[in-house]
């Protein structure tokens, strides 16, 4: 089966607080979208990778890749106002009877190794999510007509998701023609909408979202540690 990546990157980065959108900013002297893009380039030859951007910042990012050997790799398209969208316009490009990868182009320290098990788990078990253990306590805040209340969850069945999420092509193609609901926050809720489960792989605590300026400091120091070792 072809594979192919979807690479999300059409978001606002309301929370970066930045001029320019968060997945061009530099990490180390280079986008944090190139980062990612090489990633998947890395674990997979030949893959065909597919973008998907603000509208008003194509034609900036066609510049930052119109020198890479990698550049026919990639497929452009305008995102929408939800993530829901901009996976929905990546989705329509992406060919019957492949696989499909869908990551955030924020997330920048993903790895070959991640990227081609999760190509690997969607293959054999028709999805694979990456997910992580929490390390904090967690706490239900109860809403009462005046205040709150809490109680403790118990984190040992709990885990946090990460992307890339992979699929074969049907399957995601398939929820994905759904109407979009607020709970939609990832692939694995839309595929899990029309009542198919999703089978849950191993992620990496490394494989950060950079959501906030504190995860660039994060971020700068992984790839110093990478580039010592
Ligand atoms: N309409 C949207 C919203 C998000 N994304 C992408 O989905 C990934 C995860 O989203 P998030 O980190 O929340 O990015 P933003 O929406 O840009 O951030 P914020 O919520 O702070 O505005 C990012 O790579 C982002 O660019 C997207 O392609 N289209
Ligand atoms: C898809 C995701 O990264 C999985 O953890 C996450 O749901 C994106 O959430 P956001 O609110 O769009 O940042």
């Amino acid at each position: 089966m072809d594979k192919i990546a979807i690479i999300v990157a059409a978001g606002a980065g309301t929370r970066m607080g930045s001029d320019l959108p968060k997945q061009f900013l530099l990490l180390a002297g280079k986008p944090i979208i190139l980062y990612t893009i090489e990633a998947f380039i890395q674990a997979v030859p030949g893959i065909k990778i597919i973008l998907v951007l603000p509208q008003n910042q194509l034609a900036y990012c066609k510049t930052l890749v119109q020198n890479q050997a990698y550049k026919d790799q990639l497929t452009f398209t305008a995102g929408g106002n939800t993530r829901f969208q901009s996976v929905s316009h990546g989705l329509a490009l992406v060919p019957e009877g492949s696989l499909v990868a869908v990551h955030d182009g924020v997330r920048c320290l993903i790895t070959p190794d991640l990227i081609k098990r999760s190509f690997a788990g969607a293959a054999s078990k028709g999805s694979a999510i990456p997910v992580v253990p929490v390390s904090d306590s967690l706490r239900a805040i109860i809403p009462q007509e005046e205040g709150q209340t809490s109680h403790s969850i118990d984190r040992e069945n709990i885990r946090m998701v990460q992307t890339p999420q992979s699929f074969k092509s049907t399957l995601l193609k398939k929820a994905f023609a759904r109407p979009y609901e607020n709970s939609f926050t990832d692939e694995a809720s839309v595929v899990e909408a029309m009542g198919q489960p999703v089978y849950l792989m191993e992620g990496d605590p490394k494989n950060i979202k950079i959501t906030r300026p504190f995860d660039l400091i994060v971020a700068e120091a992984v790839l110093q540690q990478r580039a010592q070792v």
